[in-house]
């Protein structure tokens, strides 16, 4: 019996094109004046040394804001730039600039599993920060009493089999009995190698394969009691 959902948010409860054309574009066009503006506050200061460490070079802030925005045009998922986007977001989210989109089938399936007492839980790359501005500031209001804990990329990328692991014993349930949700079939291919059950939601109009794994086109097609995905162990996928 499952007794945990994690889920993905990109794709999964949220649309790319929201996180896409939304929140990135607006993240590239704040964090400069960010970075000028609070680059002496010590959470952002740690940040950067940890972005500066990551870049193995000695860059001044132009240079690294530089860098940054590079990064991020090429969807680089680097754990200490994520903490960054995520501060940068969180004065988006306050000032209402925008919303978190949710998908209504989403918001519907997370309230009603949470009601008949399945623990949920968040596993993306945005970090676990701004996982709580997206879910805290959505379109259907503060969904973050539906979650018990969120976990980013300090955790692991999500293309690593050992994320998992470390998931499930963090949350102290069998991983034959957490379901994981997602978009993306390396994902799902490493969360099954950890021994999760797993459903790659395809939403319309989305052609691409799902691996093998039980597939739903929303949550409501999700069966989160259905067969466990079985996979064989694979050695885990370079990068996130
Ligand atoms: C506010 S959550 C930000 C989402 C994000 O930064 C991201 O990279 C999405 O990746 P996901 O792992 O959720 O597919
Ligand atoms: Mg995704």
């Amino acid at each position: 019996m499952t007794q945990a959902i994690l889920t993905d948010i990109e794709g999964t409860l949220s649309s790319r094109a929201f996180i896409r054309d939304e929140l990135f574009p607006y993240a590239a066009r704040r964090l400069p004046g960010f970075v000028r503006e609070h680059s002496r506050e010590p959470g952002v200061k740690r940040l950067l040394a940890d972005v500066r460490a990551y870049a193995g070079r000695s860059l001044n802030d132009e240079a690294l804001i530089e860098r940054m925005l590079a990064w991020m045009q090429a969807d680089q998922k680097i754990t200490p730039l994520q903490a960054l986007q995520g501060l940068v977001w969180e004065e988006g989210f306050q000032r209402g600039d925008f919303a978190g989109h949710v998908y209504g089938d989403a918001v519907d399936c997370l309230r009603g599993w949470h009601d008949q007492g399945l623990a949920l839980y968040v596993f993306s790359s945005g970090s676990a920060h701004s996982q709580q501005m997206l879910l805290g500031h959505s379109q259907a209001g503060d969904l973050r009493p539906l979650f018990t804990e969120h976990f980013d990329t300090r955790v692991g990328g999500k293309k690593q089999i050992a994320a998992y692991k470390a998931i499930a014993e963090r949350i102290g349930v069998p991983p034959g009995q957490i379901l994981f949700l997602s978009d993306t079939v390396d994902e799902l291919d490493a969360a099954g190698s950890a021994g999760l059950r797993t459903t790659c939601i395809r939403r319309a109009g989305d052609m691409r394969d799902a691996g093998g794994h039980p597939r739903a086109a929303d949550f409501h097609g999700v069966d989160v009691n259905g067969a466990p995905s079985i996979r064989p162990v694979e050695a885990d996928h370079a990068g996130d």
